[in-house]
């Protein structure tokens, strides 16, 4: 992009809308000015000026001067209509959209290659953590083994207020609403299909394989009781959401699963809505990224960066994918777990590979065995919110 000041049409504002509004007005170095912002309801009030709004898309996607489309809405269908048309139409394009995004990522490939226009999503995946653009340029090579760790800052503020401030499960949710870190649907969060969706396009960053989501395993939260948070406790260690996915042998694996976390490790001491992110690569063992996963201004923050990139005529260029060497998705991987349930017909323990452990009391069982994520994925016992699962270190 050569231009020294860009024009930008903004989709959305709401939390990260407003929060890039404000980071760009506080951020002295950054040629570039909001032209229209594209919202839903004409009737919302607004903190900023009326003249900016328009309920018309085509007042952005249509008027040659604007440069870049921003899309920050939620709303997913949508968001795919915007982003597409303005890509065919030949805009750089910078989103925040997540769901949108790892739904769609073999089309938004092929887009970005047929119209040659960029696409940047760095805000997507762990909000204010630069881990796309890490994964793009410093592991620009097939030496990363895994990338893991909390990719959802709901779901830790959540655990974080359980565990630190013994509050309750809906309290602390409520209040992660209020702050503007849940989804619309907060399901999402604590269900764990928000982090999934930011694993399947760290995924393809990372190893260059394309996945769908439906393809990954996701359990998140909302079993989660007092005798998990005891169990968790006893042992010394925190309970936190994990995103994970791991090469192996040409393979590679992922899946969003509660892990029971000690002390030592890194992500123990990762609170509220911040994200950590642990990368495995073959010669540099561990490395560790964290920052703020949600939040207007946070997300704003990564949205900037990536608008400032277009600047420099930055693009991704999914070198894993021109690499030609990428793993193929399996989740055909042994996972130690601690199961709980109240009786035996809730469970199928014949899925288990072994079993180390058992519990029995009037009110509990547990057990703790090995069992493969693909019997995890087809469990439909799983769903009984009386059952939980924890991942054990
Ligand atoms: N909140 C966070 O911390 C983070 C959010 N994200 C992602 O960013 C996106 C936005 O999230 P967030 O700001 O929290 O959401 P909000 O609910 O706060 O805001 C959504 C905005 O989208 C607008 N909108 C919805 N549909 C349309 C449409 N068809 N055309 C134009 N505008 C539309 C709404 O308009 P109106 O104001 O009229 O209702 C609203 O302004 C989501 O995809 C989310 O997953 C990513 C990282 C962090
Ligand atoms: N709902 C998401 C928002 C950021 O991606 C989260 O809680 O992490």
């Amino acid at each position: 992009m050569e231009k020294k000041i860009i024009n930008l049409g903004i989709f959305g504002f709401g939390v990260v809308g407003q929060g890039l509004y404000e980071v760009l007005n506080r951020t002295k170095g950054i040629n570039a000015r909001i032209k229209k912002i594209c919202i839903k309801d004409p009737n919302k009030a607004r903190p900023i000026d009326a003249s900016y709004f328009t309920t018309d898309p085509n007042d952005i996607l249509n008027d040659p001067t604007i440069d870049v489309v921003v899309e920050l809405i939620n709303n997913t269908e949508d968001a795919y209509q915007i982003v597409s048309t303005a890509l065919r139409n030949g805009k750089a394009v910078v989103s925040a959209s997540k769901r949108m995004i790892a739904e769609n990522l073999p089309a938004l490939y092929q887009l970005q290659v047929e119209n040659r226009v960029p696409f940047l999503y760095e805000a997507s995946s762990c909000a204010s953590i630069p881990i796309i653009r890490n994964l793009e340029e410093y592991y620009d090579n097939d030496l990363l083994n895994a990338v893991e760790g909390i990719c959802n800052g709901s779901t830790n503020y959540i655990l974080t207020k359980i565990f630190e401030d013994n509050l309750s499960f809906d309290t602390a949710l409520q209040q992660a609403q209020d702050l503007g870190f849940a989804e619309t649907d907060p399901t999402l969060d604590i269900e764990g299909h928000d982090p999934k969706f930011k694993i399947v396009i760290l995924l393809l960053h990372a190893f260059g394989t394309f996945v769908k989501p439906e393809e990954v395993y996701n359990f998140g939260i909302s079993h989660l009781n007092d005798f998990d948070i005891q169990f968790a406790k006893q042992r010394g260690c925190t309970i936190k959401l994990i995103g994970s996915c791991r090469r192996s042998n040409g393979h590679v694996n992922a899946y969003v699963l509660p892990h029971l976390i000690k002390e030592h490790n890194l992500l123990y001491d990762v609170y509220n809505e911040y994200n950590g992110i642990l990368l495995e690569s073959a010669f540099t063992d561990k490395q560790f990224f964290v920052g703020k996963g949600a939040g207007g201004t946070a997300t704003g923050s990564a949205v900037l960066s990536d608008i400032s990139a277009l600047l420099y005529n930055y693009r991704y260029e999914y070198k894993k994918i021109i690499q030609n060497n990428s793993p193929i998705f399996t989740n055909d991987v042994q996972l130690k777990v601690y199961l709980r349930y109240k009786s035996p017909d809730q469970v199928d323990l014949s899925a288990f590979y072994n079993i180390s452990e058992k519990y029995e009391s009037p009110t509990y069982r547990y057990v703790v065995g090995v069992i493969n994520l693909q019997k995890l994925k087809e469990a439909n016992w799983l769903k009984n919110k009386e059952v939980n699962l924890l991942v054990l270190e």
